[in-house]
């Protein structure tokens, strides 16, 4: 197993340019595959997530060209008549792939299996499937009830009205939401249980929209989409940076300081975990805000108690800027982060005590308290790229870290290393 160990950090300086965000990424390319024309995509991701995007989309027979490194995509979208791919679609560990094609496939004739990595088969898929089957549509499980694989036979749906669990994932009413255009009536949702990771919600329909698609948005409690909207290419689109990857750079200037310009999102993200800045603010770094960048500083950093269901991605990056706040972090409200790419609670809970932090780890909350003194060890990432890039907070913190297989980071940032290591001092 490949590992690499980071020297401990004295300071971080400089200024990043973020990737493009994969749920932008994928909900375009997605969407540009189900018009007619072509549309133009640019800062689009180059990572594994959206590779296996681009490949099933390939295998459906829309017409892709990548430029520019493959941050530039030209769609040609295909009106959604998809071929029947001759060999199953391998979406890799990707929710962004799998759940979306999962809802639009079912509505679309043809016959599709949907693979993935062995983690795929243990992420939860049923309240999106009971949706769909609700609807009409056919699919069945291949291996186990609720998992994927799955085999579909897609055809034209009616629509009508469906309840779907929001508990678990958001990435369910996504792919619904994304789906019903495709339906020949009107489709209204209801939403059973409390609706988790409610920001990604407003990006799906803020893409449907630069698509032509207008989602009625009832208090999250129930959307409607109306029938006879059809999917339109915008033309051009540019993909805002990622906020997620974002988290890793706000928290070095926070713990390191220097002062790190952040360059792709700011006050006008779409993104909900922009929202992970605000956090860093309350525990005490120093932001200010532009509306395409923001620039950060060093504070001194507090233990805070928060809400994070709105942030499950960007909040385990606070689970390590926890070791360096004085007093107990806690981030709560987070139990889907047992079906992410491993159960996340678990793992960063066993993660930071080997670094030697005392740690509380209840069904759907972690607690960290900062080491008293740290320990030399490495981390296991259990293929996970942001535990990967959470642990590299341990050596800004100025403590060296190894890093077990740290190219897991390719599922959304490939080059993350190399970039932390341009802005870092020794
Ligand atoms: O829709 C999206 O783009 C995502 C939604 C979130 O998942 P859940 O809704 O399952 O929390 C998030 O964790 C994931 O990385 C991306
Ligand atoms: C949960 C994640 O990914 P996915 O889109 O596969 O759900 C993630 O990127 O942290």
């Amino acid at each position: 197993m490949e590992q690499l160990t980071l020297k401990p950090i004295t300071k971080v300086s400089g200024s990043v340019t973020l990737p493009g965000s994969k749920s932008l990424s994928n909900r375009i390319l997605l969407l540009a595959a189900l018009c007619e024309g072509t549309t133009k995509v640019t800062n689009l991701l180059d990572s594994d997530d959206i590779r296996h995007m681009l490949g099933a989309l390939s295998q459906l027979g829309v017409e892709v060209t990548l430029e520019d490194d493959n941050t530039v995509a030209l769609v040609k979208g295909n009106g959604g008549n998809f071929i029947s791919p001759v060999e199953p679609l391998f979406l890799g560990n990707a929710g962004t792939a799998y759940r979306p094609l999962t809802a639009v496939l079912a509505a679309i004739p043809g016959d599709y299996e949907l693979i993935g990595e062995p983690r795929m088969e243990e992420r939860p898929i049923g309240h999106l499937v009971d949706a769909m089957q609700t609807l009409g549509a056919d699919i069945q499980y291949l291996k186990n009830k609720d998992y994927p694989p799955l085999k579909i036979v897609g055809k034209q749906l009616t629509g009508g009205e469906v309840e779907i669990d929001g508990s678990i994932s958001s990435q369910f009413l996504t792919a619904l939401l994304m789906a019903a255009p495709l339906f020949s009536g009107d489709t209204k949702i209801r939403i059973k249980g409390e609706l988790v990771s409610k920001p990604y919600i407003d990006i799906t329909i803020g893409v449907m929209a630069h698509f032509g698609v207008h989602v009625e948005n009832h208090d999250y409690q129930y959307f409607v989409v109306k029938a006879g909207q059809q999917y339109r290419s915008p033309g051009t689109l540019m993909v805002e940076g990622d906020a997620s990857s974002a988290s890793y750079f706000i928290a070095a200037a926070a713990i390191a300081g220097g002062e790190i310009e952040i360059n792709g999102v700011g006050k006008q993200s779409v993104q909900g975990d922009i929202g992970f800045a605000k956090v860093m603010e309350q525990a005490g770094a120093h932001i200010e805000w532009y509306d395409e960048r923001i620039v950060v500083r060093k504070g001194q950093l507090n233990g805070v108690d928060i809400d994070a269901n709105a942030i499950p991605d960007a909040a385990m990056t606070l689970a390590t800027v926890a070791l360096f706040a004085s007093g107990k972090t806690a981030i709560r409200n987070i139990y889907n982060w047992r079906v992410k790419e491993t159960d996340r609670l678990a793992a960063m809970a066993t993660e930071l005590k080997k670094v030697g932090a005392h740690v509380v780890e209840g069904h759907d909350y972690i607690e960290v308290t900062p080491p008293v003194n740290f320990n030399f060890t490495d981390v296991d990432t259990y293929n996970d790229h942001r535990i990967a890039m959470c642990f590299s907070m341990v050596a800004v913190g100025g403590q060296s870290i190894t890093i077990n297989d740290p190219k897991c980071t390719a599922k959304t940032f490939p080059t993350y290393f190399s970039v932390l290591e341009s802005i870092s001092q020794y």
